[in-house]
């Protein structure tokens, strides 16, 4: 599929959902990442941007840049943001939690513990004016168990959950592309297409890195695999060392529990 009729698709599916499930509105976290900015510009063609609301919610790790990139895409979206810093809350249970944890909140325990903040105050603001939470998670970070359960896997849909991630990059793209050649603002921060993709949620952290390979091969290979069926063999053949492709395919197995308990995603053949 190319990118028009992939965005197309996530935009009907998250209307239908919205409408279905009885809601005129939507909140979503914004990070100045791709992911939560290709979902935001999705919202607004689904629901208008009167009926999109932004949360920024910086962190420890958090940085300038992020801030200043989630800002613009809310602006050039004329969508209304705020911010809800999560350094209290967070400081908070790093102290309530430092003796149960051993003595000090640290690792994966720390890391996850700001992603469930973030969840706890876009929930909040659900509540308050039955907003809809949206989830911007996509299929490699899905496959890879790479999200924190109960954080950002929150949300009632998520638009773009039968996406890989080199696609997410390909529709953004192609949505500013769009909106240059229409002569309208272009949605997305330059620098949130060229930067590379973190979770920040510790000090200098990149997806490609704590993944152990790059978006451009994972892709490859689960699009080979869980897409079109092929074996290992075939997928070695491709370019991919044995171990590479077994590394993947043993990850995407041990976080089937975490896709089980994600929200659920357009049910489209997109790479077919
Ligand atoms: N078989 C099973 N059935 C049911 N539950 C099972 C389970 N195995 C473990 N669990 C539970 O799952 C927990 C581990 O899951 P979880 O707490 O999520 O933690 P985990 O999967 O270990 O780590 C999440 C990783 O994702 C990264 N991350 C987070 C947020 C956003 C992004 C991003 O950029 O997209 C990346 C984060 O930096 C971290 O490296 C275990 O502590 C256990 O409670
Ligand atoms: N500082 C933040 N402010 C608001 N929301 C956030 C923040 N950090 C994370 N989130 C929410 O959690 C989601 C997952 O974070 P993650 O870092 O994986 O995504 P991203 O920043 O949108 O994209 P990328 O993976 O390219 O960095 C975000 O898409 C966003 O909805």
């Amino acid at each position: 599929m190319q990118p028009q009729e992939m965005y197309e698709a996530c935009v009907a599916a998250l209307r239908k959902y919205a409408d279905n499930a009885g809601f005129t509105d939507a909140v979503i976290g914004l990070s100045g990442g791709i992911d939560s900015a290709v979902v935001a510009v999705m919202a607004v063609d689904a629901l208008g941007a009167e009926r999109v609301h932004g949360v920024l919610l910086p962190g420890p790790y958090s940085s300038e840049h992020s801030v200043e990139d989630a800002q613009d895409l809310a602006d050039n979206l004329g969508i209304r943001a705020q911010t809800i810093s999560i350094l209290e809350p967070f400081e908070a249970f790093e102290r309530v939690l430092a003796k149960p944890c051993g003595g000090e909140l640290t690792g994966l325990a720390a890391e996850n513990t700001q992603a469930r903040c973030r969840m706890v105050c876009l929930m909040a603001l659900s509540n308050a004016f039955g907003w809809m939470l949206v989830n911007t998670g996509n299929k490699s970070e899905a496959m890879m168990g790479y999200s924190t359960l109960y954080g950002d896997t929150a949300g009632a849909f998520a638009p773009m959950g039968g996406i890989y991630k080199t696609d997410v990059y390909r529709i953004g793209k192609w949505r500013n592309g769009k909106a240059a050649r229409d002569g309208l603002v272009v949605p997305i921060p330059e620098s949130t297409l060229v930067k590379p993709p973190s979770a920040e949620l510790a000090p200098d952290q990149q997806d490609e890195r704590s993944l152990g390979i790059a978006y451009a091969d994972l892709d490859e290979i689960l699009i080979a695999v869980l897409e079109h069926g092929r074996s290992v063999d075939e997928v070695v053949a491709q370019g991919f060392s044995e171990d590479a492709v077994r590394d993947v395919l043993a990850t995407v197995e041990r976080y089937a529990f975490k896709r089980a308990l994600e929200p659920p995603y357009p049910s489209i053949p997109f790479y077919r």
